[in-house]
């Protein structure tokens, strides 16, 4: 029958809107999802003997004043965690020719690549307080009269920005992504899962709650797995969606929360076309590519024991496999590696063969740890990037979004609702960003169903609420920047 509402995609936003539809009295709906499985980026696989998380692996920012919602349910079902310092890393850092340098060596870059990161979070502090146009962090470094070149610079400034936000400095907004809500607001400790469960048990555990299961898996009709949504006609009656396999869906909403990757792609086409504003909107935002490549060993050849989990190399590539784990604190035995790349070269490496990849990377092992290392006997790297159900890893700010472009990003167009990572405005790229967004966007969807509250836009897709104006302001058309504040349609007719 026809359900009340449609939730494209089982993430963790996708669930977490269900669940709070469900518990609102809204039982009515259904969700489509494209794999075979919930959990989306939360994905974990078999590696040689070890669960090892593909996609999102830490639960960032624990232990400041507010919980983070996803720590809370880490503790609830017991979530097997390990705390990753980082505070050593100044004294695992290899140069170009791979040699490990000595920390009266190191320590000066990362006191001044500190200084730089504190000078930025206060910049971006007063552009904020006084609505300043917003620059890059690369603008702010250079404000602050230091740009990273040297390789070892390049490397440590890579472990500031790029191994958190996936993309450089140059490109990253200052004002929105500095300092960091996640930190800011839920603490600055990092917790590595390494569950057997996989991290996605969270959602799985969210999703026992409102769907039925027995103990192997969900037995409820309103959960369709392997559904490749590839078609959404919508008008003010409705939605008509259509899967790959020709299947055919109504009703009166949809929740999107397929990831912006998947919105930049084609994958989906919508009758009629999404309004300009909200198709910029998408192109102008980043979807990101963050790759942790994984390398089985024979045994260990790399150091173990106290913090040593982390290493830094510094090639005269920025960026050309920089950052390295070892995971014998979480699996001791495992002699498992990982090295994390991001941006470019992460999209290079997506399109060359396992075989090269594999190559480079004992290339450089092999000048950091000595030619009488063993191959690696097993090695595995995702391809975020080319898969058509992500597009991407996750979001990251760039600079030329303003709050007001962020906000056309989850503005409902319709009867469709946006969700998913890239729509919290605070959170976006983490999983407890797409945990809020999936309880906001249900939210907002019930009040327009319950109370007729639904979202009014102005022609170019401003939530009509955003701009705090006065009433005469809005008569006297001042406030608005670029739109005509006058010229407002209700979107749900
Ligand atoms: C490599 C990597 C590392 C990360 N590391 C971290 C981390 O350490 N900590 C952290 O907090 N976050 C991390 N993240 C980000 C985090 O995983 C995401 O922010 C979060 O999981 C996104 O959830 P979502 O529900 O918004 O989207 P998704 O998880 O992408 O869910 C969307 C769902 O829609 C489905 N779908 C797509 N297209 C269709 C279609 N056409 N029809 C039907 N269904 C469709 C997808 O299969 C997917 O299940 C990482 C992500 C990646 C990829």
């Amino acid at each position: 029958e026809n359900p009340t509402v449609i939730i494209i995609g089982a993430g963790m936003s996708g669930i977490m809107a269900a669940k709070t539809l469900s518990e609102r009295g809204i039982n009515d709906f259904l969700i489509l999802e494209a794999s075979d499985r919930i959990g989306g980026r939360m994905l974990h696989t078999n590696f040689s003997g070890y669960v090892i998380e593909v996609g999102a692996n830490w639960v960032e920012g624990v232990g400041g004043q507010q919980e983070n919602p996803i720590w809370t349910l880490a503790k609830k079902y017991d979530l097997r965690v390990s705390y990753s310092d980082y505070n050593n890393i100044s004294a695992n850092t290899y140069n170009e020719e791979g040699e490990l340098l000595q920390l009266s060596k190191t320590k000066p870059h990362f006191d001044l690549a500190d200084a730089s990161f504190n000078y930025s979070n206060a910049l971006s502090f007063s552009l904020n307080a006084y609505s300043e146009e917003d620059v890059s962090i690369a603008t702010a470094q250079r404000l602050f009269g230091v740009i990273p070149t040297s390789p070892l610079d390049m490397a440590i400034d890579y472990f500031y920005y790029d191994f958190e936000i996936a993309e450089p400095p140059r490109i990253t907004s200052l004002k929105n992504v500095l300092p960091n809500p996640t930190f800011d607001y839920y603490g600055d400790s990092e917790y590595f899962v390494c569950d057997k469960r996989g991290y996605s048990y969270l959602p799985e555990q969210l999703a026992r709650e409102f769907l039925k299961h027995d103990n192997e898996k969900f037995i409820d009709s309103r959960l369709k797995l392997q559904k490749v949504v590839r078609q959404i006609k919508y008008s003010p009656h409705g939605v008509h969606i259509s899967t790959e396999d020709n299947s055919t869906y109504h009703a009166s909403y949809a929740i999107l929360s397929v990831s912006l990757g998947v919105l930049k792609s084609r994958l989906i086409t919508f009758k009629p076309d999404l309004p300009y504003w909200k198709i910029k909107t998408f192109y102008q935002f980043d979807m990101s590519i963050y790759t942790k490549i994984f390398l089985k060993f024979p045994y260990k050849f790399w150091p173990t024991g106290p913090g040593t989990e982390f290493f830094l190399y510094a090639d005269d590539k920025r960026g050309y496999y920089p950052f390295w784990q070892h995971l014998e604190n979480e699996y001791p035995g495992a002699n498992i590696l990982f090295v994390t790349v991001t941006d470019d070269e992460a999209r290079r490496i997506e399109q060359q063969s396992n075989k090269v990849t594999k190559e480079e990377i004992m290339e450089i092992l092999k000048k950091l740890f000595g030619e009488g290392i063993p191959e690696a006997e097993d090695v595995l790297v995702p391809r975020w990037w080319k898969n058509r159900f992500y597009g991407g890893s996750y979001t990251n700010w760039p600079i030329g979004v303003s709050g007001a472009d962020f906000d056309r990003m989850k503005v409902p167009v319709g009867p469709l609702y946006f969700t998913g990572e890239h729509t919290s405005e605070k959170f976006n790229g983490y999983v407890h960003g797409a945990y809020l967004a999936g309880i906001a966007t249900a939210e907002t969807l019930l009040d327009c169903i319950n109370h007729g509250k639904c979202r009014e836009v102005t022609s170019d897709g401003l939530p009509w609420a955003h701009q705090n104006n006065s009433q005469a302001d809005i008569q006297a058309n001042k406030t608005c920047t670029g739109v005509c504040c006058k010229d407002v349609q209700q979107v749900r007719l």
